[in-house]
């Protein structure tokens, strides 16, 4: 709520998750805040990005478990009006009236319009009539304005107008030959979502040697059999040299390196993302507008005098997932109402320590793909004195009544110093919420000694857990 002439304690520009978390902790620390936002309150994840995707991918995973259990069949190919149909009730039919009533109740106040830094705890509102609404900020600014995806500068590619993840995801007719670029989570995730709608001829072209690059190499390794089990066409090593769409709407031919040529209807680039910093103002406080805005451990942007400027969620470039997001939020909340009020500001509460030690994420594919913390390769570059034990999932009970056939692998990486676990890494069909018993484990930095006595119900797939320990030596 304003307290006169727009005037609020924290003006947030950017209502996806993340911003909308920054307000309400502040609010809640007993703060005014406005939030601003260009689009749709809910950002991209709401409408084009988490939401969607898995709202498309469900159906896939469960036709992917009933056919590993005899005695059920799934008759004919998944009906892919009725998924879109679902896929449209969850993002809201982009309708964002609920988010801003989640806003409003905040409360805070909602302004709809691109935000821009004015200078010092300035901003200005350029609204959708045109018109120009000048804010002021009497303790912060949160810049919580996301990511744009990344197109490369392939020759024709910009010009072919290729899919990204946003008409990916709001993807009304499902187009029967598809090409993807990318290896990461976003060419994953809509590849095997849209072949499962009827994309029938997949093809994924990855510039690596594996799916995944940034995880255990199993975890690439699982997923590619995976996809080449059910057709989708995966070629590594391989990038596209020339794209050509002669007629707006019509077939788009992909050229590569090995001088392949394949015509699909649509290419789909899944190649990162860029911090959404273009024209917010970065000049008026003289930071550059290029890149993440880097921030302290308080979500604080360094190199801003008086420290009154804050970066959250995928703009810091920390970790671009939601819920690290809306961690950092919290704590920027936390940090701008006690500083507001001159409290204790250094709690251990309100700094970030999870985003460093590598954030918990689930790659919802079939298998899943689930990881928290390091990496063997990350942890030995890191210096720590790494052992690394992996097991079969298929070789534990409860994943053996789970689905015949099952196929899954895990692997901790422990700190011998220590004896903790710096990560954990989870692959296979059903293994989604052992996720967090990983990530207790290796941020609470419990010691395997102490883990050895969290003993796990029989027959589930968490017995993977006693399973890694044995095979550790325990
Ligand atoms: C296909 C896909 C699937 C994903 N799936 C997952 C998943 O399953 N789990 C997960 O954790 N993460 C997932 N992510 C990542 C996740 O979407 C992001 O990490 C998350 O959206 C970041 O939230 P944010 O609030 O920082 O940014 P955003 O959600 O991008 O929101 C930023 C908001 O700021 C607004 N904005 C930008 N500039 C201005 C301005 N100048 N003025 C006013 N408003 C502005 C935008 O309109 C937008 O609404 C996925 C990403 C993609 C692309
Ligand atoms: N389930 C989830 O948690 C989820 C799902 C989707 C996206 N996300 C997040 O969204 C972010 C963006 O995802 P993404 O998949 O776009 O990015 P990414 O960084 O995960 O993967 C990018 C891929 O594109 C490739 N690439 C980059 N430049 C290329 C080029 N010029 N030509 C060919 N290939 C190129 C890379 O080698 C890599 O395989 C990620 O950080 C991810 O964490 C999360």
């Amino acid at each position: 709520m304003a307290d006169g002439n727009d005037v609020f304690d924290v003006i947030v520009i950017g209502a996806g998750p993340v911003g909308e978390n920054a307000a309400k902790r502040a609010v809640r620390g007993g703060l005014t805040a406005a939030v601003v936002e260009e689009r749709l309150a809910g950002g991209e994840c709401a409408y084009y990005a988490c939401i969607p995707s898995k709202a498309l991918l469900r159906p896939m995973g469960l036709a992917a478990e009933v056919s590993r259990v005899p005695g059920l069949e799934l008759r004919g190919p998944i009906d892919a009006a009725a998924v879109l149909a679902r896929r449209d009730e969850t993002v809201s039919n982009l309708d964002d009236s609920g988010q801003v009533s989640w806003i409003e109740n905040v409360p805070a106040t909602f302004v709809r319009g691109r935000g821009r830094l004015a200078g010092p705890l300035q901003v200005e509102v350029t609204t959708p009539d045109g018109g120009v609404r000048p804010l002021r900020a009497r303790h912060a600014v949160v810049i919580a304005t996301g990511s744009d995806p990344w197109i490369p500068d392939t020759p024709g590619l910009r010009e072919a107008r290729p899919w990204t993840n946003r008409e990916a995801t709001s993807v009304q007719q499902v187009p029967k030959r598809l090409v993807v670029i990318g290896g990461g989570a976003v060419a994953c995730e809509m590849s095997q979502a849209l072949h499962s709608l009827g994309a029938q001829e997949t093809t994924v072209f990855v510039r690596g040697d594996r799916l995944l690059a940034r995880t255990e190499s199993f975890a690439g390794e699982l997923l590619a059999k995976s996809f080449q089990d059910s057709g989708i066409d995966v070629r590594f090593s391989r990038s596209c040299i020339r794209v050509e769409r002669p007629a707006p709407g019509g077939p788009v031919t992909v050229h590569t390196d090995d001088g392949s040529v394949i015509e699909a209807d649509e290419i789909l680039v899944g190649t990162g993302r860029r911090a959404a910093v273009g024209d917010i103002g970065l000049d008026t406080i003289g930071l550059p507008a290029v890149g993440p805005i880097e921030v302290d451990a308080s979500m604080r942007a360094t190199g801003v005098p008086d420290g009154w400027l804050y970066a959250v969620g995928d703009v810091n470039g920390r970790n671009l997932l939601t819920h690290m997001g809306k961690y950092q939020a919290r704590i920027c909340g936390d940090v701008i109402a006690a500083r507001a009020q001159g409290r204790p500001d250094n709690l251990r509460a309100m700094r970030d320590i999870a985003d460093d030690q590598g954030a918990p994420q689930v790659i919802f594919t079939d298998p899943q793909v689930c990881v928290v913390g390091r990496t063997e390769a990350r942890a030995r570059a890191d210096g720590f004195a790494v052992r690394a034990v992996e097991y079969d999932i298929g070789a534990v009970s409860g994943a053996y009544l789970q689905a015949d056939g099952y196929t899954g692998r895990a692997k901790m990486v422990v700190d011998e110093d220590r004896r903790v676990l710096l990560g954990v890494t989870f692959v296979g069909p059903a293994v989604v919420d052992l996720l967090h018993s990983a990530t207790v484990a290796v941020i609470g930095e419990v010691t395997l000694d102490r883990l050895w006595h969290a003993v796990p119900s029989f027959p589930t797939v968490s017995e993977i857990w006693l399973h890694l320990l044995e095979e550790y030596g325990l």
